[in-house]
């Protein structure tokens, strides 16, 4: 049967198998008032059915089933059956979400995922490293420019644009896709190596697939998405769309509104991890546990495991971010795997020799994890890891 299993969090207490059947009769077939009884069993097959309840003592989980008969197959319909009226009523986290098989069907999941974003990049068996344009608000396109060249020549394997760079007058939408594929495709001549540029998609909804169709057409080689200040639907829109073959990256700007608090909202593994993946991000970011912006690391490896466990679709790039620099890059893998994007801003751009040197940095400090070194003992050999360390650190 089709169907979607919500779980919940809420606190202990009595009566929580009332509580549970409350909510699986009311977002389902329930009325604050009593219905006829030949009504009643008309509607039987529509209810929610309680599957479990356990109480630890402080905190209690709920788990219900909704059929697939209630809803239309989209995350609107979805959210708004398991968690909609619900996320206004008390004290009540959704902490987990899953698919029937066949519900699971109706989404498309990553269209390159992680194995598709490694061939376009001829790269399989390290961690890849992503820079973050930084400080180009207020600047021209020739900063542009000579920021990707720096980036990408210094060993970056994708470029995004910082998420609060938007369409603008100074470097507008379509100019950054065709400068950034002519800077690519140069440094591909150059080195041999191929680098994306993520471009952030922005603007009005009803706007976005013209511009993504036309940023395709132009050569852009993939998109930076702002997905919880539009919506998940609008993702598997543009993920769906034939004329956009593109990686897209999620970012997930506004989505602590929504994950933070420990009592309310959606867990991070839901809306980050398994609903990001759905819906057909390739690449997601989110708050490593140590930088700057710091999710818990329970809470990030639940993340990673969402986007490549077991499941329908293709897996999706786990991308920790925020606060990230080289000294950072032993624990990263550790943590994340050799199947993960090493993502920096600051950590590039504020390399003491240069966003070159920065990018170059990071990429030593891969290698040396790689190849069973300390990063101590790589800086000795190396000036611009060296430089970062004496900056950044090798946190202990
Ligand atoms: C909170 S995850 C997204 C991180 C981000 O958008 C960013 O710009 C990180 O920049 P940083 O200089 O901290 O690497
Ligand atoms: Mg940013």
């Amino acid at each position: 049967m089709s169907d979607v299993t919500a779980t919940y969090r809420v606190p202990s207490g009595p009566d929580l198998h009332k509580k549970a059947e409350g909510i699986a009769l009311g977002l389902t077939v329930g009325s604050w008032t009593n219905l006829p009884a030949l009504e009643q069993s008309q509607l039987q097959q529509h209810k929610g059915e309680v599957v479990s309840v356990t109480d630890d003592g402080s905190q209690a989980t709920l788990t219900i089933r909704y059929p697939a008969a209630n809803f239309s197959p989209d995350i609107p319909a979805i959210l708004t059956t398991v968690f909609g009226k619900l996320s206004l009523d008390g004290t009540i986290k959704l902490v987990d979400l899953s698919f029937s098989e066949s519900l699971a069907q109706q989404f498309p999941g990553p269209t390159y995922g992680i194995d598709g974003i490694r061939k376009q990049l001829g790269v399989t068996d390290r961690p890849l490293v992503m820079s973050i344009f930084k400080g180009m608000i207020g600047k021209g396109i020739d900063e542009f420019e000579s920021q990707l060249k720096a980036q990408a020549r210094g060993g970056i394997d994708l470029v995004k644009d910082d998420e609060i760079l938007f369409d603008n007058p100074l470097t507008p939408f379509e100019y950054r896709v065709t400068i950034g594929k002519r800077v690519l495709d140069q440094v591909e001549r150059e080195t041999g190596r191929r680098v994306l540029y993520a471009v952030n998609l922005s603007g009005r909804t009803y706007e976005l697939r013209d511009k993504a169709r036309r940023a395709a057409e132009l050569g852009a080689s993939a998109l930076l998405f702002n997905v919880f200040a539009y919506g998940l639907d609008v993702l598997q829109a543009l993920a769906e769309d034939p004329e956009i073959p593109l990686p897209i990256m999620a970012h997930p700007a506004v989505s602590g509104a929504l994950t933070a608090s420990p009592e309310y909202g959606i867990a991070n593994q839901v809306l980050l991890g398994k609903l990001l993946r759905a819906a057909g991000a390739d690449l997601v970011l989110f708050p490593s546990p140590y930088g700057n912006v710091a999710l818990a690391q329970e809470e990030t490896t639940a993340i990673a495991s969402a986007l490549t466990e077991q499941a329908p679709y293709r897996s999706a790039f786990p991308v920790p971010s925020a606060g990230i620099h080289p000294g950072l890059v032993p624990q990263l893998i550790a943590d994340f795997g050799v199947h993960s994007v090493i993502n920096a801003g600051g950590g590039i751009h504020g390399h003491p020799d240069g966003a070159a040197a920065g990018a170059t940095a990071f990429r030593q400090a891969v290698d040396a994890v790689q190849n069973g070194l300390t990063l101590e003992d790589a800086a000795r050999e190396q000036k611009e890891l060296s430089a970062a360390l004496n900056l950044w650190g090798v946190p202990q």
